[in-house]
């Protein structure tokens, strides 16, 4: 371990974030509803520029006006290539209760972009002498975010978590797909004439999993546009939630579920964890850093594996 110690993420549930458009009201209740544990209304991509105002204005009053429960209550702003950007933050920090948790700033593409966000929110909360500090999560999505991704996390003591958007950061890198996440036809290897398929998305989750552990902050996936393949956003979601990922988005109350499933550890891995601590106190007890279970090795850096899954485990059972 380095000098300097790994902070941890915030210590709450993102197995899964159910998006909606902030122009269509009508579904507010029925996200509030859902099991997922962060909501994002959304101001960003999912509504017309023409419907911008009015979808401001319906989100200001949802936020007073419905019970979103112990959920985390977040609104994707637009973002800071857009002449919407300002005026949502002012109105949201000047208009909405206090019930409003967190900002997400979209198309993140450096720590300016963070700290201009920043400036402006702490200038109005100062003015309005808001109780609760607003928190911050962002959207990789461009060649720029991914190439400047530990700045990012790194950016303000505001920031809680970071998402993939994989639909935007395929359009800026160039890619050739239409696909929002998920396997991609021609992204394989080829072995005597049997197509192995790869995961394009693998690299830049793995490169905002290691920005964000390093900086305290949840790693989350995002979007999986096609909703009606459940086992593809399985796959997906498990290859994430290998890799480091705390959740990931639903944009579809279908997914929530799904998503809620593989980012909650099962009960025969917690179980499995905890007879490994317990192997472990007994081989302390015993004086030998290293012990066998199952028929493999397992040491003290087993004792860090196992807690990430025992803390995970506690942390949604509240
Ligand atoms: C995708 C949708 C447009 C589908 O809506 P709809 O046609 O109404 O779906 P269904 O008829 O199957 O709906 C079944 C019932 O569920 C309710 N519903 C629908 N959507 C939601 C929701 N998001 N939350 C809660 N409830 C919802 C319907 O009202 C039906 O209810 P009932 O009649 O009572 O049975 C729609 O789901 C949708 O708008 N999804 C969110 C889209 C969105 O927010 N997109 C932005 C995020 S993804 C992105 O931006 C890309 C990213 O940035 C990147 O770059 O990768
Ligand atoms: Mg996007």
């Amino acid at each position: 371990m380095s000098f300097r110690i790994q902070p941890a993420a915030p210590a709450r549930p993102n197995r899964c974030q159910l998006f909606g458009p902030g122009s269509r009201p009508a579904i507010f209740e029925k996200m509030a509803a859902s099991a997922a544990d962060v909501i994002n209304l959304d101001l960003e991509d999912s509504v017309a520029p023409d419907d911008k105002a009015e979808a401001r204005k319906n989100i200001i009053q949802a936020i007073g006006d419905v019970d979103w429960g112990n959920k985390t209550l977040s609104v994707r702003i637009n973002g800071l290539d857009t002449p919407y950007w300002y005026r949502d933050v002012v109105d949201l920090l000047e208009q909405a209760s206090d019930r409003l948790d967190q900002i997400m700033i979209p198309k993140v593409g450096c720590a300016g972009d963070i700290y201009a966000v920043d400036a402006l929110v702490t200038a109005i909360e100062r003015a309005k002498a808001r109780a609760k500090p607003i928190s911050f999560e962002v959207i990789i999505e461009s060649a720029a975010g991914i190439a400047h991704v530990e700045e990012i996390a790194a950016a303000s003591p505001r920031m809680e978590a970071m998402s993939l958007g994989a639909a935007d950061f395929a359009a800026s890198m160039g890619m050739q797909t239409t696909g929002i996440g998920g396997t991609q036809e021609n992204y394989y290897m080829i072995r005597e004439g049997v197509k192995h398929w790869s995961d394009p998305w693998h690299w830049a989750q793995a490169a905002i999993v290691a920005a964000c552990r390093t900086h305290g902050v949840l790693p989350v996936d995002g979007p999986f546009g096609d909703f009606s393949d459940d086992d593809g956003f399985v796959a997906q979601a498990r290859r994430s939630a290998t890799l480091g990922m705390v959740g990931k988005w639903a944009i579809h109350p279908k997914q929530v579920a799904l998503a809620n499933e593989v980012f909650t550890p099962s009960e025969a891995a917690v179980a499995e964890a905890k007879e490994i601590l317990a192997a472990m106190e007994k081989a302390k007890a015993e004086g030998a850093g290293a012990t066998v279970y199952k028929g493999r090795l397992v040491d003290i850096a087993s004792i860090k594996q196992a807690e990430v899954i025992v803390k995970q485990a506690e942390l949604i059972a509240g």
